[in-house]
This record gives C-alpha cells, structure tokens and sequence, in this order.
C-alpha cells in the first residue's frame, strides 16, 4: 500500500509512519512547509498527483488547555480547514481509505464515565476546548457522511491524551504530562524548592503512550470492513482509543517527581483552569476489535524522561 501520512513529523504521525513502514508500506509525507494542508489547491493538486491507496489524518493544530483557550480561532479554523481539505480531495482523488484522529474531548464536559462512544452529542462541551473539539466532530461527521454518500471507507479514531518521545516540552502551549516533565526536572536542576502545577490537581486524565496509538491506529485501519461495520454505526462510527484507566494531576505530578527524582514541595496555582473535571474513555469497542493498550503509565514515565533528557538541548529558547 501507498499511505499518505498527513502530520509525519508530529508525535503521532512519526510512531504511525513507521509502524506502517514497519510492516513494509511504502509512507507518503510531505512537511507542513512543502504542503500547507489549509491550502485547499495545493492538497488538491497534491493529491491528484499523489493518488494514495489509504490516508492518515494526523495534522492538526494541537496543544493543551492554555494553547485551546489563547487561540480558539486558530484552533477552530484550521482544524476545519485541514481536515476538510485531507478528506475531500482525498475522496476526489478516489482514495478509498482514509484513518482520522480526533480526540476525546469531542464528548459532553460532564458525560458519564467511562465514556462512551454513544455519548457524543449529548451535551453541552468544556469551554476551554469547544472550538477544537467542534473541528473534531465535524471531521468525524464528514468521515461518515462521505461513507453513506460515497460508500468510502473512512473511518475515525478517537485517542485519550497522548504522550511519549517527540511530544512537545513548550511550557505554555504543551499538554499538562510533559509540561510538568520539564518543570519538575528543571527544578531538580535548579534545586527549586516547590514545583507549581495549574488549577487544583483534582482534575483526572488518562494517558496512552503514542506508540500503543500508533498500534491501535495500524489496528483499526487493518481491520476488514464488516468487523468494523459490525461494531460501530454508520451514523455513530469512531472508536475510543484509550487505557481504560485515569489518574488526578495531583498523583500525576507525584509520579513524574518520583520519577524525576524531585523532592521538594509541589503546590497549585488555581488562577489556572482545570479544564473537563474527568476524561476517562470506555475502551471497550476496541477491545471487542481485538486491542487493548500494553505501556503502562509507570513505564511509559520512564521512557519520556529518558527521551526528554536526550533531547532537551533542542528546547532551549522555548519557553520555561
Ligand atoms: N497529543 C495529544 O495528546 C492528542 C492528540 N490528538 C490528535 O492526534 C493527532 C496528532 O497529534 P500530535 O502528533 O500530538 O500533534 P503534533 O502537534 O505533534 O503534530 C501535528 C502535525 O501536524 C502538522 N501540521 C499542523 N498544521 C499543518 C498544516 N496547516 N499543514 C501541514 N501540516 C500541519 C504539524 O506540522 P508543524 O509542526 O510543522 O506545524 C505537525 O507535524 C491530531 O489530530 C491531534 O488532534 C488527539 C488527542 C490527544
Ligand atoms: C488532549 C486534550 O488536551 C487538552 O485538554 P486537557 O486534557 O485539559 O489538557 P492539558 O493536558 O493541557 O491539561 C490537563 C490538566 O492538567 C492541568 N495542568 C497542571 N499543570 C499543567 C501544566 O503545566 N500544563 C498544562 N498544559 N496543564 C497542566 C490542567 O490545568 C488541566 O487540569 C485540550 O487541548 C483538548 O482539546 C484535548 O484534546
């Protein structure tokens, strides 16, 4: 197969462009300065040339709380435009398999947990991310209208936060795991006597490391047409991507000193927002597809702060 990898340079993109290397897929990438995926002529023309056999929509606009609340009309705006430029001119091409990713914030702020795929759309989402996540489900929608219309294939993921090597350490537009990987290791370094988390701590995450995503994404996609058919609906068709399990920013912030080897204090700075009080996934579509998640958090600590203590030289100049 022929697989255009959109975001082949992103934490994501990179595990899924080679894992289907891996498994002896020939990967189409293009870096974002060769192809502005907002530019719906040139992903037009990219993919008439191209004609790949299957698609992976891993481009985004991407960050944590703070990055969402800044930049809500750049979130918004070219989410939508990526994602609708990929798909369409992917299915003008006639590609007929495309894989999106979206994010579990696509559910209610106060959905029921575990979260269900059938939860979405019933109720009203958390302010800090609304506009990203309205990107999402409109790229989801699309998804499933061009499969009913069009009878393509094109199916969608929906991963938990993610984290792992390649993740972004930028202190003020990054996600709350490896943000407070730099912060505490710099205060070991600086032998700071208190580490500062945002909000209150008791908000809950739960974390997949990107290379059980890029697992679950290559899973999904391999997937014959009438397993996934016959687990999802043609009007609600996205799979949960998760670890079924979830832990609060307070304990968070405990494993990562632990593992950092920070010893001093760490308090909270609640001017900050706490974001959707629990984002726990029901994982259970997935695993009836045959998946389940294999890093456990613990682990998958290690492994970032080994690749974060490699790499850090490459943060300086970023905010801290
Ligand atoms: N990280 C997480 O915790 C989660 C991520 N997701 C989803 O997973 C997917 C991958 O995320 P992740 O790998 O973490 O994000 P990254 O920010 O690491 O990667 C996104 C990639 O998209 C590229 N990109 C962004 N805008 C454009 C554009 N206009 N044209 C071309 N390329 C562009 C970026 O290139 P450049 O850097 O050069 O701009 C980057 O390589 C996204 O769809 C995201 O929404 C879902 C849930 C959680
Ligand atoms: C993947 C997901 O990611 C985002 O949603 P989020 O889960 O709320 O994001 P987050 O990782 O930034 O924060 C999680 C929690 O952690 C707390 N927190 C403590 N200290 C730091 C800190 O230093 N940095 C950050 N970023 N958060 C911190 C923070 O206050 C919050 O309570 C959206 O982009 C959303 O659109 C999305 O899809």
């Amino acid at each position: 197969m022929r697989v255009y990898v959109a975001g082949h340079r992103g934490m994501v993109g990179r595990a899924i462009a080679a894992g289907l290397a891996a498994r002896g897929d020939e990967v189409i990438a293009r870096t974002h300065a060769e192809l502005d995926l907002t530019d719906q002529a040139a992903v037009a023309a990219f993919m008439q040339d191209q004609k790949p056999d299957a698609v992976v929509l891993a481009a985004a606009r991407v960050g944590g709380i703070q990055a969402n609340n800044s930049y809500p009309g750049q979130f918004i705006y070219e989410n939508l435009m990526i994602q609708s430029n990929v798909i369409h001119q992917a299915h003008k091409a006639g590609v007929q398999q495309l894989l999106f990713l979206g994010s579990s914030c696509i559910y209610p702020r106060l959905a029921d947990q575990p979260m269900r795929e059938d939860a979405l759309l019933t109720g009203t989402l958390e302010p800090t991310n609304e506009p990203y996540a309205i990107a999402k489900i409109a790229g989801i929608k699309m998804c499933e209208s061009y499969n009913r219309e069009y009878s393509r294939d094109y199916r969608s993921v929906m991963p938990t936060n993610l984290y792992g090597p390649h993740d972004n350490f930028d202190l003020e537009t990054s996600h709350v795991l490896p943000a407070l990987i730099r912060r505490f290791h710099e205060a070991k370094v600086a032998g700071a006597p208190e580490v500062v988390i945002w909000g209150t701590g008791t908000p809950r995450r739960e974390f997949l490391h990107v290379e059980d995503m890029a697992a679950a994404s290559l899973h999904v996609m391999g997937l014959r047409a009438e397993d996934y058919a016959r687990a999802t609906d043609p009007m609600l068709s996205h799979i949960n991507v998760g670890t079924g399990a979830d832990v609060s920013i307070s304990e968070l912030a405990q494993m990562i000193a632990g593992v950092v080897g920070y010893e001093g204090a760490i308090t909270q700075d609640t001017t900050k927002p706490d974001g959707t009080p629990r984002k726990l996934m029901d994982v259970s579509r997935l695993g009836s597809l045959g998946w389940q998640a294999s890093i456990g958090l613990g682990q998958g600590l290690q492994d970032t702060y080994r690749w974060f203590l490699d790499h850090q030289d490459s943060f300086k100049g970023h905010a801290s």
